[in-house]
């Protein structure tokens, strides 16, 4: 797992978290946030989106974890833990609430909410070039990336592939 200096060197060069919030560097990794408040009524199942674009350089994948203050709370994280090495996009952050007094929960923008820490990966990279690819990210966002990823990237991601991905992205949390 990558320590602080290494993530913080990474972001710099990747913009792995975008907008980034160096108060919400926790320990190793980055916390991120939700892009609105929500309340969650009990047994209510949701997705949420997280405000920060996130992009897992090829070499590395990221990994999910709840903060624990919301598992106490009752809010239990419900899907994979994983994003792929090379996606970019805003997260789909689905939870579910549990709560013991069946109260609602909410979680309010700004508010650290999920873990997210970056491990290496060996041998030849196999970049993301599925549906979510760019998911919930405007087109001066996705300009941005693309822009990035062919400069520092060019040899291992193709933007040709990635500029047709973009074209179908996920625009709106109905459509996952
Ligand atoms: O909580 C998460 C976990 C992953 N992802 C993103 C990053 C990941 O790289 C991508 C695909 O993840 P996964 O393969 O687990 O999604 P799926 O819905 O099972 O994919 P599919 O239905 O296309 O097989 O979705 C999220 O938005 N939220």
């Amino acid at each position: 797992m990558l320590g602080y200096d290494e993530f913080t060197k990474l972001n710099a060069r990747y913009r792995v978290i975008h907008p980034f919030n160096p108060e919400l560097m926790d320990g190793d990794g980055y916390v991120l946030t939700v892009r609105d408040d929500v309340e969650i009524r009990y047994l209510e199942h949701r997705n949420l989106v997280s405000h920060e674009i996130v992009f897992v350089p090829p070499d590395h994948v990221a990994h999910l974890t709840a903060k624990s203050r919301f598992g106490r709370l009752g809010i239990s994280f419900l899907n994979a833990a994983k994003v792929h090495s090379g996606f970019v996009g805003r997260l789909a952050l689905e939870v579910v609430n549990l709560n013991n007094d069946r109260d609602s929960v909410t979680i309010r923008k700004g508010e650290p909410f999920m873990h997210f820490e970056l491990m290496r990966r060996e041998g030849a990279p196999r970049p993301y070039q599925g549906r979510y690819m760019f998911q919930f990210m405007d087109d001066a966002e996705v300009e941005m990336y693309l822009e990035l990823i062919g400069r520092e990237l060019g040899g291992s991601m193709d933007v040709d592939i990635l500029r047709e991905l973009a074209e179908g992205r996920v625009r709106a949390v109905e459509e996952i």
